[in-house]
């Protein structure tokens, strides 16, 4: 297979956001995974099973906007969340799937829904500029059945005007951006606030 100057960049950017989101810890195990849209409408997601910390080039692969693989490759596990998510917001360009522990404490402890209101750190989010903002993130049953959650997701997401992110029970969150920079933004502002709300609530000590 040859794969494009663009894949290639992608891939490159993917494992190194992998580095950095296991510096963090949310990413235990073989846990995660990650995607990119490129230009033409492919996406580069990771091959399932990897460690998403310990990525290389080759641990990228090529699909296209139905989850075909176009290299031969197998990907994610969870690669119909990505690619339902890529077909409602044309304007995104990467997923980010962390295992990290404040969003599995955060679906433990609250139930459909965490809202995020009055931090200034919601600025970090896409369009957001004020911390007069209140936004919502849902909460989604884990399911072992992908497309049948990836249904539950996008009738959700039928019904809301932003959404920056869903978390899904005892599993992890998933986040989105319209570069690998903004969706590792959007994911780093997301564990902060989760964070924050967890203390609040006496989860951890303040
Ligand atoms: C060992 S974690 C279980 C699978 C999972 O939730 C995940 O995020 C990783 O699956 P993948 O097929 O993308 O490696
Ligand atoms: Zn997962």
């Amino acid at each position: 297979m040859q794969y494009s100057q663009d894949f290639k960049t992608a891939a490159i950017a993917l494992c190194n956001a992998g580095k950095f989101i296991d510096s963090k810890g949310w990413v235990p195990a073989t846990s995660g995974n990650f995607s990119a849209r490129l230009p033409d409408g492919t996406i580069a997601i990771t091959t399932s099973g990897k460690h998403k910390g310990h990525l290389q080039v080759e641990d990228i692969m090529l699909i296209d906007h139905d989850a075909n693989s176009l290299d031969g490759k197998k990907s994610s596990a969870e690669t119909g969340l990505h690619t339902t998510l890529y077909k409602r917001y044309p304007t995104i360009q990467a997923i980010l799937h962390p295992h990290s522990i404040n969003a599995i404490l955060v679906s433990k402890i609250f139930g459909d829904v965490i809202v995020l209101e009055n931090y200034e750190l919601l600025k970090a989010m896409h369009s957001i500029t004020t911390h007069e903002t209140r936004i919502t993130v849902p909460i989604f049953a884990n399911d072992q059945d992908i497309p049948r959650l990836a249904h539950v997701v996008d009738q959700y997401l039928d019904t809301v005007n932003d959404c920056y992110g869903y978390i899904i029970a005892g599993h992890g969150l998933y986040t989105w951006g319209e570069s690998i920079l903004e969706a590792l933004r959007h994911l780093e502002a997301l564990d902060y606030l989760f964070d924050c709300e967890l203390r609040l609530h006496g989860v951890r000590k303040p």
